[in-house]
């Protein structure tokens, strides 16, 4: 389980979050939403450990994290083959063995055996996502932490990473906290949603989607709070001042 506890942080002199409060619970897919810059990046970034909180506590006692980025950030001089083997732990397994595995899953991710030997340079965007997605689940992670990884990827091919990720997520029983500001994208990957507001900004409302997934389900407890008045933040951002 991952929590985040009653956390504050200031950054570049702001108060950016407080009295945060998140809990990951294990094999769930928790959706972190919330309009662009309100600080989901931020959140991630304290769940990866890579900031420390001002005040608060975090808790992760899953075994394995593992990190899919904005951009898939590959590197640039491995083949696709390369870039997912390079995640499995050289003493554990021979070369030939992470190099085997690393081809299951590329193949669960849709590559063909082609493509394998070809440099990030040469993958298209879409291709690029897919080899980041594998060298994250490679691990066999309790959680991953996923920022918007699909943002970048028009429609049909979003959708269809969506719903591949939540399929492999569930089949290892892999916890997820994807942070997305799309409605479409959480109807389509959460098991629960957080959603986030407010400025300095918490977590106004965390609800479950049974069965995921389920759009109306979605549409209707995000009218409801919008009735409670609970998603100005989310929805309007403030209008910027004029001076
Ligand atoms: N290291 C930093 N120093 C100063 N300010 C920062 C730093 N990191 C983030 N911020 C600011 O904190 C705010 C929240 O950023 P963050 O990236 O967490 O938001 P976000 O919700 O993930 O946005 P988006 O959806 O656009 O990616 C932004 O205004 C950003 O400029």
């Amino acid at each position: 389980m991952l929590t985040l506890s009653n956390i504050a942080i200031t950054l570049g002199g702001r108060l950016l979050l407080d009295r945060f409060d998140l809990t990951i619970n294990p094999g769930e897919i928790t959706v972190l939403l919330g309009r662009s810059g309100i600080g989901k990046t931020t959140v991630l970034r304290l769940a990866a450990e890579l900031l420390r909180p001002n005040s608060g506590t975090i808790v992760n006692s899953f075994r394995r994290t593992s990190y899919v980025f904005q951009e898939p950030r590959l590197l640039p001089w491995s083949s696709a083959l390369d870039n997912v083997a390079m995640a499995l732990d050289p003493l554990e397994r021979s070369r030939r063995k992470r190099r085997a595995e690393a081809a299951l899953w590329l193949t669960r991710l849709g590559f063909e055996p082609r493509d394998f030997g070809k440099y990030p340079a040469q993958l298209s965007g879409g291709m690029q996502s897919r080899v980041a997605i594998a060298r994250a689940l490679i691990v066999k992670p309790e959680l991953v932490l996923m920022d918007e990884p699909f943002a970048a990827l028009d429609f049909p091919l979003r959708r269809q990473l969506q719903a591949l990720t939540r399929d492999l997520c569930r089949a290892q029983n892999t916890a997820a906290l994807f942070v997305t500001h799309d409605l479409a994208e959480t109807a389509a990957i959460a098991d629960r949603v957080a959603v986030m507001g407010g400025s300095p900004a918490r977590v106004l409302s965390s609800f479950a989607q049974t069965p995921t997934p389920s759009l109306p389900e979605l549409w209707v407890a995000v009218a409801e709070l919008a009735q409670r008045g609970e998603l100005r933040d989310v929805f309007d951002p403030p209008a910027p001042s004029v001076v």
